[in-house]
């Protein structure tokens, strides 16, 4: 095992925001050595291909990963772990909406009130979203966005843990988390109506801080990111491509007001880049790192207050503790 060059692993890094993470952590950190893990075995390799063709001397793998299923990710980490010693940057990127509309009445009632910069940064009350339920019984969303994640946060730790290399967890957090969506009665926001992706998200910035607690002291540091709204397979779930490609002027106008309509990939990954370029001990952990754009192309890194708490962070890691330890003792024993 090579020791001494930098690794990155991306999770969903074969398409969207991680592929272009991917790219340009290649481009900023020659020498580093990749790790792609998708689930999806012929779109990852050509995520791949693509990358090795801009970056042709560049250590690229795949681990097949589905975080939406915990064997999988067990599988995954074992992989991982006969493949690298340390990992440097682990972006916890996965990610999925479960969309079937969008409420374009609460869209006109809202858009000429003193709520319209709330609306577009957020998305908040606009997403009809459906619930489903994964063959191990787990609520989809939280398992894909956050609890997948915490299982290979949790599993992998011996490789996150270097005596002198720090390690940076990178999530990819939303705007759209917000506390009212989320409740430690129900973390996995089963049986309600909406409002799944924003718990999940709301979820990923109380466990990155959680994380923060135990690890800080071994080295490992956990930041959240928002990539503002970004043109990706996740948008095209919501409405179609034409119709965004239609309003890019609207967008253009919009971050007069809203500097996250980020639009394409390249501005939405300036946060999680310029993450990996921080001394992590001189980040925040109360802080989402936002990417911006502004109306004349600037992109730059917001810092936005989070507002979380310590002791729901900490339940929620306990919570998350127990549910693991039922699937450790199927899939581990
Ligand atoms: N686009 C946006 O405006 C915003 C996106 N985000 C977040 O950014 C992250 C990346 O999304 P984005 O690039 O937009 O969307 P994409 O759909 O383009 O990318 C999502 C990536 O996650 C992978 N993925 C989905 N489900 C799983 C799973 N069960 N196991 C493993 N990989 C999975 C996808 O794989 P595959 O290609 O096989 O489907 C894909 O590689 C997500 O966490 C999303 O919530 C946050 C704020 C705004
Ligand atoms: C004329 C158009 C600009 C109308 C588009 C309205 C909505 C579909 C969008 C306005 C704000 C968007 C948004 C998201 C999805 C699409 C909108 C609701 C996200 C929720 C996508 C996923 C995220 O993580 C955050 C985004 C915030 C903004």
């Amino acid at each position: 095992m090579d020791n001494s060059s930098k690794v990155a692993v991306i999770t969903g890094g074969n398409a969207g925001i991680g592929l272009t993470v991917a790219e340009r952590l290649l481009t900023e950190h020659p020498g580093l050595r990749l790790c792609l893990a998708c689930r999806n075995k012929t779109r990852a390799q050509a995520a791949l291909d693509a990358l090795q063709l801009s970056h042709p001397t560049a250590h690229i793998s795949i681990v097949i990963v589905d975080t939406s299923n915990i064997k999988s990710v067990y599988n995954a980490v074992t992989e991982i772990k006969q493949m690298y010693s340390h990992i440097d940057y682990i972006y916890l990127n996965a990610g999925i909406m479960q969309v079937v509309g969008v409420d374009w009445n609460y869209f006109w009632k809202t858009l000429f009130t003193k709520n319209f910069i709330h609306m577009f940064t957020t998305g908040d009350g606009l997403l009809k979203e459906q619930e489903e339920i994964t063959e191990e019984n787990l609520e989809k969303v939280f398992t894909t966005n956050v609890f997948g994640h915490f299982v290979l946060i949790k599993e992998l730790e011996s490789v996150l843990i270097n005596g002198t290399r720090p390690c940076q967890i990178i999530w990819t957090s939303s705007s759209n988390a917000q506390k009212h969506h989320f409740s430690l009665d129900n973390i996995q926001h089963r049986n309600e109506r909406g409002g799944h992706y924003s718990s999940s998200k709301y979820s990923t910035d109380l466990l990155s801080l959680a994380l923060n607690e135990r690890l800080n002291n071994k080295g490992v540091y956990s930041h959240v990111t928002c990539p503002g709204l970004v043109m990706t397979n996740l948008t095209f779930g919501i409405l179609p491509s034409w119709f965004w490609n239609l309003i890019l002027p609207i967008f253009w106008l919009l971050r007069i007001f809203v500097p996250t309509m980020n639009y394409d990939t390249y501005n939405g990954s300036e946060a999680l880049v310029w993450l990996s370029k921080q001394k992590p001990e001189s980040l925040d952990p109360m802080c989402k790192y936002v990417s911006h754009c502004n109306f004349m192309g600037k992109r730059y890194v917001h810092q936005d207050k989070l507002k979380i708490d310590q002791e729901d962070a900490n339940q929620l890691y306990d919570q998350l503790n127990t549910l693991e330890k039922k699937f450790h003792q199927k899939y581990k024993s």
